[in-house]
This record gives C-alpha cells, sequence and structure tokens, in this order.
C-alpha cells in the first residue's frame, strides 16, 4: 500500500486516465477487462479488523434510505444507509486508505456512507451519476457538480446473495469481505457512462454492510 507522503492530488476524477494510472500502479489490482467502462476490483483492500469496526459505526447510525440518498429512485433501494462521522478513527483510517488508493482529491468526496442490506433488501439497477435533465439534479448537483468516481468496499460476506451486478457488462461481483470495487462513472473522453449501470441484488441469507465514497466535479460542501 501508498503511503500518503507519495500519494498525488489527482484531482476530481474527471481526468480519468491520470486516476486509472495510479490505481493500475499498486499491487493485485483488477481490471475488468471491457472497452465500454473502467472498473477495478482490489480483494483483501481493507483489514477484516477495520471493517468490523466500520460495521459497528454503522450499525450505530443506521436509518432506512430515503430518496434524498439517491437519484430519486428510493422505491429501489430498501436498505439502510448511515453517514459515517468525518472524526471517526476508523473512518479517518479509511479515508487514508482510499486517498492512498485512488489518488482523488479527498476535498471532492462526499462523506462516507454505509449501507446494510438485510433478507430481501437490495439497490435495484441504477447509474450513481444524476440525470443532467433528471428533476433533482440542481437539488444534487448545483454546488459541487456531478458524480465522477465511485468506491465501494464490501465489510462482510453475506450468507447468500448481495452481488454487484453490472449488466452492461455481464459482471457479476461477489461480496468478500475488505473487498474493494471502484469505477469511473464517465467514459474517457469525460461524459456519463450509461454502461456503469448497477445494482445491488437481493440478500438471501444474513446481512450485507458495504462503504461507498462518492467523488464530485467540485469541491464538496
Ligand atoms: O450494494 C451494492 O452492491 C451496490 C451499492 C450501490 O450501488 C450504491 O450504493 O450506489
Ligand atoms: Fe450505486
Amino acid at each position: 500500500m501508498a503511503s500518503l507522503s507519495s500519494t498525488p492530488d489527482l484531482g476530481s476524477g474527471i481526468d480519468g486516465d491520470a486516476i486509472v494510472a495510479h490505481i493500475l500502479s499498486h499491487p493485485g489490482v483488477q481490471r475488468i477487462p471491457s472497452p465500454k467502462l473502467t472498473l477495478f476490483v482490489r480483494r483483501g483492500f481493507l483489514p477484516a479488523g477495520l471493517c468490523a469496526r466500520l460495521v459497528e459505526r454503522i450499525d450505530a447510525v443506521r436509518r432506512p434510505s430515503t430518496i434524498a440518498d439517491t437519484n430519486g429512485d428510493a422505491a429501489y433501494r430498501t436498505s439502510e444507509t448511515g453517514d459515517l462521522a468525518a472524526d471517526d478513527p476508523a473512518v479517518m483510517e479509511t479515508e487514508a486508505l482510499l486517498r492512498a488508493f485512488t489518488g482523488l482529491d479527498p476535498a471532492h468526496g462526499e462523506p462516507l456512507q454505509g449501507q446494510r442490506y438485510a433478507i430481501g433488501q437490495e439497490f435495484k439497477a441504477h447509474t450513481d451519476y444524476f440525470e443532467p435533465r433528471g428533476i433533482d439534479y440542481d437539488r444534487y448537483c448545483s454546488v459541487a457538480g456531478n458524480r465522477t468516481w465511485t468506491v465501494m468496499v464490501y465489510l462482510n460476506e453475506p450468507e447468500a446473495g448481495g452481488a454487484t451486478r453490472f449488466k452492461a457488462v455481464d459482471k457479476i461481483i461477489q461480496p468478500e469481505t475488505g473487498k474493494l470495487v471502484c469505477w469511473n462513472n464517465r467514459r474517457p473522453d469525460g461524459t456519463l457512462n450509461p454502461a456503469t449501470l448497477h445494482q445491488g441484488m437481493k440478500v438471501r441469507g444474513g446481512v450485507k454492510y458495504v462503504i461507498t465514497k462518492w467523488y464530485r466535479e467540485r469541491p464538496w460542501g
């Protein structure tokens, strides 16, 4: 793992090539082989102990996911959400690791969010970016702009179900404690990429926990 001092500041992620090169400079990174979508997986990114601490924090603050958390498609998201406190030591450690891994400027990041899915809960197919002509665009994007990159880490392994599926590239990623998944919500030319459409499939056994970090075109608040 790169140390913080060697972490470049690669800004918002709009310059996707710089982020891609930095991510690929780490050992153990897999790139999903598709020209349609820039998607990476890194197994064992977060240590199990840190995952367990984050699960505790999510349980302390979780509430039903609401429409304000999504692209206006709350009916499709039945999990529970928790905003994680930026000054929590487990959150600070995680943020430092994410920064070193992606090179993305934390000033462009939304606060780290946790999700908990019980049996039967899911997040149906969606993109993480907001539709520029959508009804909610101004409300969610007038200050910081649209989303650039998404970084997600599974904090545990449900007994069954709960995979993340990217339909357009026929890729299903299984939850695994500490496994990171990240992708560019844009194409290399900077336009929004509909091939990033993805879903959190229904949990069929046990409980699923993830953290998600979204980055924006401009600094967040
Ligand atoms: O839980 C998952 O597998 C996907 C979560 C997701 O897509 C999101 O929170 O935006
Ligand atoms: Fe998503």
